[in-house]
Formats: C-alpha cells, structure tokens, sequence
C-alpha cells in the first residue's frame, strides 16, 4: 500500500491528560505526544493544564495540539506549548492554512471519502491522519476500518489512526505501510488514563513490524 520508504514507523500517542504518562510515553520512545483541546472529550484538558503537560516534554518529542473546529483565539493560546496542531473537525483547508503552526488534517473515512482529491484540497498539511468514521462522534471511537481503502500512494505522508493496539498494529503496517500510526483507546485503562503496560508493548510491537518489514 503507502510504499515504505521511510526507515521506521512513527509512533504518536494521542490522549494525554497525566505526568506519568507523559514521562513513560517518552521515556519508551514515543515520537509524538497528543493533546485533546477540544472540550467535547473525556480526554480534554486545557491551555493551563497543556502548559503544565508540554513543559515536561524533551526537544525532539512533537507535542501535538487536537483540535476540533477551534476558535482563533484557543489555538493561539495553545500554539507556545505545541509543536504541530491536529485538525480533527470539518475545518477547511484555508483555516488549516492560516494556523499558526504547522498542521495535520484528520479525515475520517466516510463512505465516498475521495482521498486523492482531500490530499489535494489539504495541500498545505504535512500529513494526513486517517481514522474511523462514526457519524457524530469527531475522534476517539477506537474502531478500526477498512484498511485496504488507503491507495497505494498519496501525495502526503499517512499517519493511520483508529482502533489500534498493541494487538494488531503489526498487521496495520504491514498491509498499509504508514508513515506513522497514532493510538489513543488502545493503550488505555480508562479515558485519558495510560496504560504503562500497554504503552510499551504498542512500542514493542511497531518496532517488531518494522524488523519484519525490513527483513532484520
Ligand atoms: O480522543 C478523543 O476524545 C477525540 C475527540 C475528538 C476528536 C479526536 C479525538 N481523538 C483523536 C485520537 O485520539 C486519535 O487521533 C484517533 O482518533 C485514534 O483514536 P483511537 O481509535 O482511540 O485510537
């Protein structure tokens, strides 16, 4: 499918709301920590708490900001203590373009979804992250889909996201080959709640994938 020519596959974890696991999820190798600033979530927090969450992070880990259809106003208050913004709502292409960070597009992989064509539309994004559709429901549904409807290639890096887990991320990467993938539900206790377990066996077994792949 993507065809894999980066070296590894980047690992974001999506749903912090805790120390601990900012600090395991970094310490096992995370490349990418997310943070939900839209208030509709169990796994919201706000600028205060992002502060507070972003300073612990390390140069070379990317704090990334979710959002959902966002005023101006909560993202520039949010952009010091982030990296790359996350446009999970029905944001157009020129509010993403006007942001004040670099950003990535959520699509969610409606019935009829034209990806070739929402690449080009998102032209600016540095990536696009792809997860489930659940009607109503903007993110977060820990429900996988249908894999083998990502094209074999896309003007834009693929970040895969939607029901993973240490269970079946290898077979993710195997049959997409993505540029990273993203989890948020699947190395959880409870919403919002990592689990340090689960985390590190997420790691383990996207780093297993990418041996496999490159035949190591
Ligand atoms: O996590 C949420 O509650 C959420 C709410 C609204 C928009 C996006 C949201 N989460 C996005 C993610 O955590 C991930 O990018 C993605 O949806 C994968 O989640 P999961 O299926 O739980 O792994």
């Amino acid at each position: 499918m993507n065809e894999p020519v980066h070296a590894r596959t980047r690992v974001k974890f999506c749903g912090l709301t805790r120390e601990e696991d900012v600090d395991a999820a970094v310490a096992g190798g995370a490349d990418a920590l997310g943070f939900v600033l839209w208030p509709g979530s169990k796994r919201a927090i706000d600028a205060e708490r992002l502060a507070e969450l972003s300073a612990r992070v390390p140069a070379f880990v990317t704090r990334v900001g979710l959002f959902v259809d966002p005023t101006p106003a909560l993202v520039t208050r949010c952009a010091e203590h982030l990296d790359l913004l996350q446009f999970h709502g029905e944001e157009s292409p020129e509010t993403c373009t006007a942001a004040v960070r670099p950003w990535i597009k959520a699509l969610r992989m409606r019935d009829g979804l034209d990806l070739p064509a929402a690449a080009e539309s998102y032209r600016g994004a540095r990536a696009l992250l792809l997860d489930a559709y659940r009607p109503g429901v903007p993110g977060g549904t820990g429900e996988t889909f249908d894999w083998s409807r990502i094209p074999a290639s896309l003007a834009k890096p693929v970040i895969l996201a939607g029901g993973l887990t240490p269970d079946n991320v290898a077979e993710a990467i195997a049959a997409v080959a993505p540029f990273a993938v993203d989890v948020s539900g699947g190395i959880e206790a409870a919403p919002g709640i990592k689990d340090a377990a689960r985390m590190a066996a997420f790691l383990r077994a996207v780093r297993q994938a990418d041996d496999a792949r490159s035949g190591a």
